[in-house]
């Protein structure tokens, strides 16, 4: 469950009795009613609401009354206060409703619906018209008017979530620990507060001012892409009220940077390397700080960058005098335990994840495709085209190679990873952001806090390393309140590792199989058919008299004709079959049935060899067994399905079909190497035969060792 975990209990205690009775209570659970994070339904569920809104006393005050507004600071912090002795136990309405709004259903307000005495239902007072007051609106906190100013021309008029729950604390002195699922707003959730703090704040007095000043904040982020977004931030919002920014990262000359530093500015954002670099040449004085901010903080305190983020964060004079904010959508335990060398004790932390099982975004579609290395670059073209909504699709793969090479095979797309050079690796992303191109094939460089608009689709070419790397990528979609799809390849042999994300991410992945012709054609025809309705009559004249030629020699109709045409102009010239297990072109699936149980794929090949010959089953690939025992999928090229199904005729009581579609699959044991029947995963590998010429298995995954846990290192970033 989601978790506000702050101080001062007795005194909270005063405030929610005190709340209980009071109508005031009443009125703000009403507004929260009416502020989309309540649907009431029915009246006595709306009673039951507000008991359990007055149980346990949280209620936020952000919903103040109107245009006082210190009234409304007052009030917020009451019931900030008053959250504090409530660390969630699952039965909390207003976090969990504050978790449904992270999760993307109150970012999409709920329809609000009532019945009436009659038991009509109505529109609610918001669909009325009436006016609504937004306890987040940004008015109903201490932000001043120019920063209001300027998240109003970005479009931001509320905070999200996490920004409303953290605003206050960091504002008003707390060192924190903040989650909140992917794409949820975190940067702003310390950008906001810390610009407050420093230029009407607390820290305002005592921060250095002046030419040459050392900076007030320090952010570290763990790439050059996201340190660099995080700046664009400060720069614009910092601008706003005077304070200066620069970034500090590696690949990029010293000079302009230590000429920032030695002109002195306000916030200093970057990677641990080059910061250290500039701590040792002494460019960079960070006695004097005022906040430290560990933006990724896992991937921070991950032990390749934990030896260099604590030399930095050591560097202040006074750490009773600076405060720690650490932001992240994952933070396992050992990352809890870590932080706490760094963070006062009395810290606070806002977690909208908690014990949630889902740990994931909530607004991004997750599914998995079985499909072997082999058959990708063939796949993924079919994939964007189905599933991109003609917007920005990234590809992960694992290795630098792997993105470059699978870039190289995808037409229109560009790689991104460690091995190209910085200046070039801006370029990239520049034109990714900008729409020159639509597909990113990266490696784990692009998976954390990268926010680029319109990323509709996520493709990871294979099951990560680690959740936390599921998280994140998958997460490059569905952000601010938008949708998005993540799919996840994986080699079907390998379907053990898909049953493991589930368990540690919360995810319920969707099976899907690879696009086949008919839905290529869907997509790929209306674009196709979008594009010819633009082109302009002015052609008829000109190409009438060959299609007329065209249409008289080609003895088709012509609508069969405009559809090869349609299907030219989309880039196709032959439809290949797929296989539905493995995704391999010119394969397809079987289904093998023998009037009992097929308990192993030996049993399965030895059916099979009663009525095939031997060089048809060499060509078996892939072959599992069915969850419910009755049956044995595989794939055969598609020039032997005929002989298959011919040959079942010289077999009794066997039946062999083309599938249409996977029916649920036994899960392989890892440990065992063999089929189980959980009946959990769906694609289960298939120990390979045991018989002849080592059918069974598809193409061997290539790369090594699979570190796990927070090591991996300095090499493992450095391997992207
Ligand atoms: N209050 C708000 N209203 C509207 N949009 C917002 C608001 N706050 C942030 N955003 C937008 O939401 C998007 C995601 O924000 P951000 O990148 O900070 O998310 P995040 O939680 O840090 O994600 P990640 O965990 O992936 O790093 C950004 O485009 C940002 O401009």
């Amino acid at each position: 469950m989601p978790s506000l975990l702050l101080s001062s209990p007795s005194e909270l205690d005063e405030l929610k009795k005190s709340k209980k009775k009071s109508k005031k209570a009443e009125s703000m659970a009403a507004e929260l009613d009416q502020n989309g994070f309540l649907v009431e339904e029915k009246k006595g569920k709306k009673k039951k609401h507000k008991k359990l809104e007055s149980d346990d006393g949280e209620i936020d005050s952000h919903d103040g009354e109107g245009s006082d507004k210190k009234k409304s600071q007052k009030k917020r912090k009451a019931s900030d206060e008053e959250t504090s002795e409530t660390s969630s136990d699952g039965t909390d309405p207003v976090l969990d409703r504050k978790v449904a709004a992270v999760n993307g259903s109150a970012l999409k307000k709920p329809r609000l619906m009532k019945e009436d005495e009659e038991g009509e239902v109505i529109a609610s007072r918001e669909e009325a018209g009436a006016a609504k007051p937004n306890p987040n609106a940004v008015s109903k906190f201490r932000i001043s008017e120019v920063l209001r100013e300027k998240l109003k021309s970005k479009g931001i008029e509320s905070l999200f979530p996490i920004q409303a729950m953290t605003f206050d604390l960091i504002l008003d002195g707390s060192d924190l620990v903040g989650r909140a699922r992917t794409g949820q707003g975190k940067t702003l959730a310390f950008v906001l507060p810390i610009l407050e703090s420093l230029t009407n704040g607390q820290h305002k007095a005592s921060r250095k001012t002046g030419y040459g000043r050392p900076p007030s904040v320090l952010v570290l982020l763990p790439t050059r892409e996201l340190a660099n977004q995080v700046y664009a931030d400060f720069e614009v919002y910092g601008g706003a009220v005077g304070l200066s920014s620069c970034c500090l990262y590696g690949g990029s000359p010293y000079r302009a940077q230590e000429l920032s530093l030695k002109r002195g500015v306000d916030i200093v954002v970057g990677t641990p390397g080059r910061v250290k670099d500039h701590l040792e040449r002494g460019t960079l004085d960070l006695k004097f700080l005022k906040f430290r901010v560990l933006d990724e903080a896992d991937e921070m305190l991950n032990m390749g960058f934990v030896d260099d983020v604590e030399l930095i964060l050591s560097k202040v004079e006074n750490v009773s005098k600076v405060q720690t904010l650490l932001f992240s959508a994952t933070l396992p335990d050992w990352v809890k335990k870590i932080s706490a060398r760094f963070l006062k004790p009395d810290k606070k932390t806002a977690d909208l994840v908690g014990n949630e099982k889902l740990k994931a975004s909530a607004s991004v579609k997750h599914l998995v495709l079985p499909c072997t290395r082999q058959a990708r670059a063939h796949l993924i073209p079919d994939i964007i085209r189905c599933y991109s909504r003609g917007g920005r699709t990234i590809i992960f793969t694992e290795t630098k190679d792997s993105a470059s090479e699978l870039a190289g095979l995808l037409p229109g797309s560009r790689a991104l990873h460690g091995d190209i050079m910085q200046a070039q690796r801006e370029v990239i992303l520049a034109g990714f952001r900008s729409g020159r191109f639509l597909v990113l094939v990266a490696t784990n460089v692009a998976a954390r806090g990268l926010d680029i608009q319109d990323v509709q689709l996520i493709i990871q070419c294979e099951p990560p390393r680690d959740v936390e790397s599921y998280i994140h990528r998958s997460g490059r979609t569905g952000r601010a309140g938008n949708t998005g799809v993540s799919i996840l390849l994986y080699e079907p042999r390998y379907s053990y590792s898909i049953s493991r994300l589930e368990r540690e991410s919360g995810v319920k992945f969707e099976h899907i199989s690879a696009p086949q012709p008919a839905d290529v054609a869907e997509s790929a025809g209306s674009e196709a058919a979008d594009s010819i309705s633009n082109v302009s009559d002015s052609v008829v004249p000109v190409f009438r008299s060959q299609a007329e030629q065209l249409l008289s020699s080609s003895g088709l109709s012509a609508v069969d004709l405009l559809a090869k045409a349609l299907a030219k102009a989309a880039g196709y010239t032959d439809i290949k079959k797929r296989s539905l297990l493995s995704s391999m072109e010119n394969y397809v699936t079987l289904l093998l049935q023998a009037g009992k149980t097929i308990y192993s794929p030996s049993l399965a090949f030895s059916i099979l060899r009663r009525f095939m010959p031997d060089e048809k089953i060499e060509g078996v690939k892939g072959l599992s067994l069915t969850a419910d025992g009755t049956g044995a999928v595989f794939d055969v090229p598609a020039d032997h399905v005929d002989a298959f199904i011919e040959g079942q005729e010289n077999a009794n009581m066997v039946t062999i079909e083309v599938l249409k579609s996977l029916p649920p699959l036994q899960a392989k044991d890892q440990s065992r190497g063999g089929n189980t029947n959980t009946g959990r995963g769906r694609f289960g590998g298939g120990r390979s035969s045991g018989g002849r010429g080592g059918h069974g298995g598809f193409g061997r995954r290539d790369g090594g060792g699979r570190g796990k846990g927070h090591g991996g290192g300095r090499n493992r970033f450095n391997r992207r």
